[in-house]
């Protein structure tokens, strides 16, 4: 059916249709579709479809992803070469660091980030995600530089604590950039990109470094070191061609030009950015967005006065968003715990303790860590946003736990003669690898993902910034723990990482809300208890004020019905 209706500016609705579910489906030009909930109070919208085919649908935005997470992929790298750097032959001639010093080095880095992902939220406000992506890119080529070019320990260092202050940046950046670029039915897709752009990283890392540790001089760890230049120059310069996301143009109040973006990023025309229902409607939930947080707070995310980022930094910890700022803080305390970076940091010692012999082969072991990694983030890739994150994690949970105690128990009872259980530790080492696989399925990823959707925009990066801060720190408590907790005891040290994805089962099943498929704007509704009847109501009226209830209507042919009202609320 064809309805050209009048109130919008020729919106036009294809055909429409009640689900099984009760819900019915509009379906909207360009194979977009609006589904509004049988008691006409609630709705979602897709542009297309999930997966991969919505991938296709969303070239564009999918492109822009794929730049973005760019940022990821210097992280991953200089994780997978500096274990490589700090063993090769030359460097130790030149370098004899003591083990002290060793630490010191790699720590540098993660304390440089976690300095990088708490400030770079302030520039991203105030001027652009983009523009912070290109200084983030600049600060991290320049700590490359010098790392590369290090004559001494004390440039080394610094020039890690530099190119972690662009690392930290950009770990934070990419995944903010993601989410508000990407349509609701992808989102998911789109922002698993970031693990995927972190374990490629770390695969091209350990393997550049393997590969070069035996060439001539210094060439073979300033050569993975130069390398990684090239990443940072690539998304420097990409920077300038990415759209600005619309999110932020409106709440810099420059609704046309993030009309604009929004209508390249969903392949519209411009002269269909006025007549797209589903452009109109996002566009549109964007400024509700904004007039909410100027309504309520008194501020708009352009004002980058001392006190409005002060009042911002306040407003996470209130009672309103409070329970948000947790979600993205203990996701990514889950994801360290779950004991990641514990196997890949001491997986060589590991496997050499439970008796697998050779420098070579513990590396291999390691290496492999990675590239299972690398190929577990492809499924979730394409059903994530089918799946939902909720059930990846419970998963991902349940699986980690079990391997790390089955690790446990076959450690605790062989460990004192291996070479006598081989079967055994051979099955200890499939356990290592099964728990990378859940882990990079879920928690891997979905620590990317789950912190950037959480948010409404008026505290968006604030909150990214944080729960990415809690990545880098408790990664830091991890490389300084681990090793003091193996030495004490191995299989005491993987009943700990159990217990952290037990908790973090329980955490993911009672905890977490389900943000796959839901707008941005939207996710309010999902923490519906906290974000109060009062703000409810204004944010209805807004809703109405501007039209997006009505253009709702209009498309569902039917009414989108006004839940609260000022007299319920007196009653
Ligand atoms: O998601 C990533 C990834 O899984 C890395 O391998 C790990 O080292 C990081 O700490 C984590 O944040």
């Amino acid at each position: 059916m064809f309805r050209q209706t009048n109130h919008h500016r020729g919106y036009v609705a294809l055909s429409s249709h009640p689900t099984g579910n009760g819900e019915s489906h509009h379906a909207t030009p360009h194979g977009g579709t609006l589904s509004v909930h049988p008691d006409g109070t609630s709705y979602t919208y897709a542009y297309g479809p999930k997966g991969l085919a919505g991938l296709r649908h969303n070239s564009y935005a999918l492109g822009c992803a794929i730049f973005a997470s760019i940022g990821g992929l210097t992280f991953g790298y200089d994780q997978g070469v500096i274990a490589n750097i700090l063993v090769m032959k030359e460097f130790v001639a030149r370098f004899p660091v003591t083990s002290w010093e060793k630490g010191l080095m790699t720590a540098m880095l993660e304390l440089g980030s976690l300095v990088g992902a708490l400030t770079a939220g302030v520039l991203a406000d105030r001027y652009s995600r983009r523009q912070s992506i290109l200084v983030a890119c600049v600060v991290f080529c320049i700590g490359s530089a010098l790392q590369c070019a290090a004559q001494s320990i004390p440039q080394l260092i610094v020039g890690r604590a530099i190119g972690g202050l662009g690392v930290g940046a950009l770990s934070m950046l990419s995944p903010l950039y993601m989410a508000e670029i990407s349509p609701p039915e992808v989102r998911g897709s789109l922002m698993a990109l970031e693990q995927f752009s972190i374990v490629l990283g770390a695969v091209l890392g350990f393997w550049t470094g393997y590969f070069t540790r035996d060439l001539p001089g210094s060439i073979s760890w300033r050569s993975p070191l130069a390398i990684q230049i090239i990443p940072g120059l690539l998304l420097g310069f990409g920077s300038f061609f990415l759209p600005p996301s619309p999110r932020l143009l409106v709440s810099h109040g420059r609704d046309d030009e993030a009309l604009q973006s929004l209508a390249k990023l969903r392949l519209r025309a411009p002269e269909e950015a006025n007549t797209d229902p589903l452009l109109q409607m996002e566009l549109l939930e964007m400024r509700v967005e904004a007039q909410l947080v100027e309504k309520t707070f008194g501020y708009s995310t352009k004002d980058g006065t001392f006190v409005a980022e002060a009042r911002a930094w306040k407003q996470l910890f209130s009672k309103k968003y409070i329970n948000r700022t947790f979600i993205g803080i203990v996701m990514m305390f889950f994801q360290q715990w779950s004991g990641i970076n514990a196997l890949l940091y001491y997986g060589p010692t590991l496997m050499h303790e439970i008796g697998l012999q050779g420098d070579t082969v513990t590396l291999l072991v390691s290496g492999g860590i990675g590239i299972v990694q690398f190929l577990a983030v492809f499924p979730t890739i394409i059903y994530i946003d089918s799946l939902g994150r909720k059930p990846l994690l419970r998963w991902g949970s349940a699986i980690m736990c079990l391997s790390h105690l089955t690790i446990s128990l076959l450690v605790r009872q062989y460990e004192s003669d291996w070479p006598a259980h081989v079967t055994a530790a051979w099955t200890a080492v499939v356990c290592v690898y099964i728990f990378t696989a859940a882990y990079g399925m879920s928690y891997g990823p979905i620590g990317w993902i789950l912190p950037s959707e959480v948010f409404p925009q008026s505290v968006r990066s604030k909150g990214v910034s944080l729960a990415t801060a809690s990545n880098w720190s408790n990664n830091f408590l991890i490389g300084l723990v681990t090793p003091v907790m193996m030495e004490t005891s191995p299989s005491f040290t993987f009943v700990i990482f159990a217990l952290a994805c037990f908790a973090g089962y329980f955490w993911s099943t009672y905890v977490v809300p389900e943000t796959a498929n839901v707008s941005l704007e939207e996710i309010d509704a999902v923490f519906g208890s906290s974000a109060g009847q009062e703000d409810a109501l204004l944010k209805q009226e807004i809703e109405e004020e501007i039209g997006l209830r009505r253009l709702i209507a209009d498309l569902a042919e039917g009414p989108f019905t006004t839940t609260t009202t000022r007299d319920d609320l007196e009653h």
